[in-house]
């Protein structure tokens, strides 16, 4: 079930409003209203659903309008049209009070600069929304307690905020958003102040929390590296349109236009792109044992592959079978192919990145495997071009897959 829904949603800043919405309307662009109503399209028809649990990562360049979307979610910045709906209720439509009410218990917002009291202590700044609310003292404090161990804070309760490191004090934000255990945390670049380690760990911390969490968060960077490592799906921004959404080996694979493909190529793809994504188009051969050396031989010359892989009728992987093994089995006239069934291969699964692959490669230098981890079945082969093999091995872009989808459409 979905739990948020964005619908044609559009932000405009500016006196102007509804003539620029006008005009937005007829299609013309963010550069035309600006020179005609002075007013800013900072949203343009969003329209796209956030899943229940889902870590939906908003990114862009700056000024792209991922602050802006942000803050519509929960009105902090009204929309100019559009519905944000959660759990069936259209948020654009609440009145203040139930509008505080759901930024209280149901969003909680985490911000670049931390947003925190600096004359409080760790405790006090977490309890603070608990407070607002006139829960009891021993009540709130318990709660923030909770959350601080959460965080790792624990043993800095009773310090003062102005005291604490970048990265702590994001944990001071992030507990306090927490404290509440409200359904979805909006985080707007909620590491881009922290420096590089620091902000690697915060990642680490809250990928690791998000596990026991199942939180619905949204979370706002212009950093792709970052998008990549923490978004289940990543919704890319500019000006002020969403133009790309997707899984993070959806925009690395598939990049929606230029723009996209400028992010994309800086991005190391090696440990993102899975064996999944490269098992499509070709089909593979493979080998059974009914196939005997002679069938086994013509497998390989007709499909041009001096590796294939063997399987049992139900398509389990048995090993690999190379041709230099066939032929002796040939010239010494056997018939069956067992003795020429290499099993001791290293396997790979669908989740398998081809960065974890390379040294399967390397190590036996011509494929591998690609198994269905529950049904042990063979899905495809991963291969290194028989010249990347000769030279370093290390390039993703060389390394294809074959599919076993069309095993019965195999060359014989
Ligand atoms: N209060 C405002 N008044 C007028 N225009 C604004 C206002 N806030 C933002 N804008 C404009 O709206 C557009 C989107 O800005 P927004 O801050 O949402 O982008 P962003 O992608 O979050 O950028 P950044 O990463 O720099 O925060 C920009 O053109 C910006 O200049």
């Amino acid at each position: 079930m979905s739990k948020l829904k964005i619908e044609d949603l559009t932000l405009i800043f500016g006196n102007e409003k509804e003539e620029a919405l006008t005009l937005l309307k007829q299609g013309k662009s963010k550069a035309e209203i600006l020179k005609k109503t002075g007013c800013t399209v900072a949203v343009k028809n969003a329209s796209f659903n956030i899943e229940k649990g889902e870590f939906f990562v908003i990114m862009g360049l700056s000024g792209s309008g991922k602050s802006s979307l942000l803050r519509c979610l929960n009105r902090l910045i009204e929309p100019t049209s559009g519905n944000v709906i959660l759990n069936d209720v259209n948020i654009t439509s609440l009145g203040d009070k139930e509008l505080q009410n759901v930024r209280k218990k149901e969003m909680a917002m985490v911000f670049q600069n931390f947003g925190l009291l600096p004359h409080r202590t760790v405790l006090e700044n977490v309890a603070f929304g608990l407070e607002l609310q006139n829960i009891p003292q021993k009540e709130r404090e318990e709660k923030a307690q909770e959350v601080i161990n959460m965080v790792s804070l624990k043993g800095y309760e009773h310090q003062n905020t102005a005291e604490l490191s970048g990265g702590m004090q994001q944990r001071v934000g992030l507990a306090r958003a927490l404290a509440n255990d409200p359904e979805i945390l909006l985080m707007d670049e909620a590491f881009s102040a922290l420096d590089p380690l620091i902000r690697t760990q915060m990642q680490d911390e809250l990928i690791d929390l998000q596990e026991k969490m199942h939180k619905t968060i949204v979370f706002i960077t212009h950093d792709l590296d970052e998008a990549i490592r923490l978004g289940d799906r990543i919704a890319i921004m500019k000006d002020g349109e969403v133009i790309q959404i997707g899984t993070p080996e959806d925009i690395l694979t598939n990049p929606a236009d230029d723009y996209v493909s400028s992010f994309v190529e800086k991005v190391d793809r090696k440990s993102i792109i899975t064996a999944a994504s490269l098992l499509f188009e070709k089909p593979t051969v493979a080998i059974f044992k009914k196939d005997g050396v002679e069938g086994s031989l013509r497998k390989m010359r007709s499909s041009g592959l001096t590796t294939l892989p063997a399987v049992s009728v139900d398509k389990h992987f048995l090993g690999f079978v190379y041709l230099k093994d066939i032929l002796e089995l040939k010239v010494k006239g056997h018939q069956t192919i067992e003795m020429a069934i290499v099993k001791d291969v290293p396997v790979a699964y669908p989740e398998t990145t081809v960065e974890q692959m390379l040294p399967f490669i390397a190590e036996n230098g011509r494929a591998v495997p690609i198994i269905d981890k529950d049904t042990n079945k063979l899905l495809g082969i991963v291969a290194q071009t028989s010249l990347l093999i000769e030279t370093t091995g290390t390039s993703w872009e060389n390394v294809n897959g074959n599919s076993i989808d069309n095993l019965q459409n195999e060359v014989i």
